[in-house]
């Protein structure tokens, strides 16, 4: 099967602006991914492009391997939400959804679901422009998935969101990635998102800087994995002979293995340790370090 989302060498320029350069990742279903880069990265751009709003200036952008603009049934094949949900400050949440819902034939019945769904079924009959910035976040989440799509793109859906809005929508998105659906979002902060994503795509200047799974980046642009413990001389032999970088003689500091994959040595030899937690840089910095090795010009 091809994946939900592929973007591929895809580029927009705007007159003397670059602002996304040859730049591919795929999304799959299941899969969360964080689409990361600082402000005027190119971010907004790509997703535009990809919802067949922005023209590519070259490459290509599909949906199930399709353009948007082919989709059969775009409403039912992926959710979207840009600028925070733009919505009718007059309006109720719940007439908000259901003028959304009639323009696509779905009925009232879906508006109440999702309504209890984002947990806004209490406010439901009050003006969506008094709500605050977490429910404002949520109906458009609501909107987003009126069509039950099984791909959904969010453009810094965690902007401006406290720490327990960032909790619900870090649930929220992996129930809908276990049901199967594929999830872009995309911030330009790593902490924010780092407890939702299982793979990030960095993006500076519009180019990809680096593309893996979470825990992986983290451990290859992070200080490395500190171990502790009686047997650590026995993994730092180990460690050594399958080529890791290994440091330190009481605590190890190994710098290119992430913690999973330490821990299946460690399993596997029935070796004893006491810690293992990742060194040093936060995830900020981890973000900082990674976008601006790319300050210096193309390597
Ligand atoms: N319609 C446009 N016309 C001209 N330049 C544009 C247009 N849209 C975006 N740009 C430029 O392209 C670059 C990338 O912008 P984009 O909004 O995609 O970045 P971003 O990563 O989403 O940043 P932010 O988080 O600040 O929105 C910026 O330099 C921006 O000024």
């Amino acid at each position: 099967m091809g994946h939900a989302i592929e973007v591929a060498g895809l580029s927009k320029t705007f007159g003397a602006t670059t602002a996304v350069q040859d730049l591919s990742f795929t999304v799959d279903q299941g899969r969360i991914v964080g689409f990361l880069g600082p402000n005027g990265a190119g971010k907004t751009t790509t997703l535009r492009m990809v919802l067949g709003l922005v023209r590519p200036t070259a490459g290509t952008a599909t949906i199930n391997g399709v353009a948007y603009v082919g989709l059969d049934d775009p409403v039912r094949t992926v959710g979207a939400v840009l600028d925070g949900g733009a919505l009718h400050p007059g309006r109720s949440g719940r007439n908000h959804l259901r003028s959304y819902a009639r323009a696509s034939g779905i009925g009232d019945d879906r508006v109440e679901e999702l309504l209890a769904m984002v947990g806004l079924t209490d406010a439901a009959n009050r003006r969506a422009g008094g709500y605050s910035l977490g429910m404002r976040q949520r109906l458009g989440l609501a909107t987003a998935l009126l069509g039950d799509p099984k791909i959904l793109i969010l453009d810094e859906p965690a902007n401006g969101l406290d720490p327990q809005g960032i909790r619900w929508l870090r649930d929220f998105l992996r129930h809908l990635a276990n049901q199967g659906c594929a999830i872009l979002v995309s911030s330009h902060g790593l902490a924010e998102i780092s407890q939702m994503v299982d793979d990030v795509v960095v993006i500076d200047r519009g180019r990809s800087i680096a593309q893996a799974p979470l825990e992986q980046l983290m451990a290859s642009a992070g200080g490395g994995m500190r171990v502790r413990g009686p047997d650590v001389a026995r993994l730092a032999e180990l460690l050594r002979a399958e080529g890791a970088t290994v440091s330190g003689d009481g605590d190890l500091v190994v710098g290119d293995r992430t913690g999973e994959q330490i821990g299946r040595l460690v399993a596997e030899h029935q070796l004893v340790i006491s810690e293992l937690t990742p060194v040093g840089a936060s995830l900020e910095e981890v973000f900082l370090r990674l976008t601006q090795s790319e300050a210096g010009g193309p390597s």
